[in-house]
């Protein structure tokens, strides 16, 4: 459902070039559920963006549902929801109903399977007390919620979430957590999620992609996750292991920081 090869996105900065991701490859397959890690500045939302269609890969190749994403993104809208946990896709102004109407409208959803869909997103998001409030007035739980029913409104086989539980009291946490692992058991809706909330990783993800410094640094299970470093007993521990040996890796030139994660581990 989702396949990355060898893909790599540069930018410009003045004289310099900045390597946000490099080389990455891996592939997400239907009805999967997948937590991708990784430190401050390594790649993921630049992978995201990627895999949405808003940045074109600079080398190697993205897809998503058998499309291209920068190449076929009206195809691909239909086929994906996309969640920014640090920025909403609703308008600002209008009561959140308003919001759902637009996004019926963009994405051509006939009135009657919309009053459907809506009618079982505010039941399991909980959102019928605050229809009619202006998105600016909700609070940060109420607008998640928001963003993630518009994400869904038009029924996406895949769904791609930019830290979803961001600023999040741990009711609410626990709420859209188990919404999305209720959407991915009975929709089989794929998904995959970045976070830096490790327990959105031990709560919902069966595999996790760790990356670092723009390259993959590990693929496989959480339990795989753990033994990468012997004789840490908690999820915490063992990413501050893995993130601080890539850190470290970074600032000496010799070494690529992949590399380094794996001499960590082996220590
Ligand atoms: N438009 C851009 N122009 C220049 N550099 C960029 C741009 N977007 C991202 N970068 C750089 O690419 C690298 C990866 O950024 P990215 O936002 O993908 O990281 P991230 O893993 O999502 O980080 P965080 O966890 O902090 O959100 C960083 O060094 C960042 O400064």
């Amino acid at each position: 459902m989702i396949e990355l090869d060898r893909a790599g996105r540069s930018f410009k900065v003045r004289r310099t070039v900045v390597h946000a991701v490099r080389d990455l490859s891996f592939t997400v397959g239907r009805g999967e559920f997948v937590g991708c890690l990784g430190p401050n500045g390594a790649g993921k939302s630049t992978t995201i963006k990627m895999l949405c269609g808003i940045l074109t890969p600079t080398s190697g190749s993205v897809r998503v549902a058998g499309l291209d994403p920068s190449r076929r993104r009206t195809a691909l809208a239909r086929r994906i929801g996309v969640v920014f946990g640090q920025r909403t896709t609703l308008w600002w102004d209008l009561p959140l109903a308003d919001s759902f109407q637009l996004v019926r409208h963009l994405y051509k959803v006939d009135r009657r399977t919309f009053a459907e869909r809506l009618d079982e997103l505010c039941e399991t998001l909980d959102l019928g007390t605050f229809l009619r409030t202006p998105v600016r007035q909700l609070s940060l739980g109420q607008r998640m919620r928001g963003d993630l029913a518009a994400a869904l409104l038009h029924a996406p086989e895949v769904l791609v979430l930019d830290e979803p539980t961001i600023g999040l009291d741990v009711v609410s946490k626990a709420g859209i957590r188990d919404f999305l692992l209720r959407l991915n058991a009975e929709r089989g809706t794929t998904v995959l999620l970045t976070t830096h909330d490790l327990g959105d990783v031990e709560r919902l993800c069966r595999r996790v992609v760790l990356i670092d410094h723009g390259r993959l640094a590990f693929d496989g299970t959480l339990a795989g996750l753990m033994a990468t470093v012997p004789g840490r007993t908690t999820i915490e521990d063992v990413v501050t292991h893995l993130y601080t040996a890539g850190r470290r890796a970074a600032a000496s030139p010799a070494e690529e920081p992949a590399r380094a994660l794996r001499r960590a581990r082996d220590q």
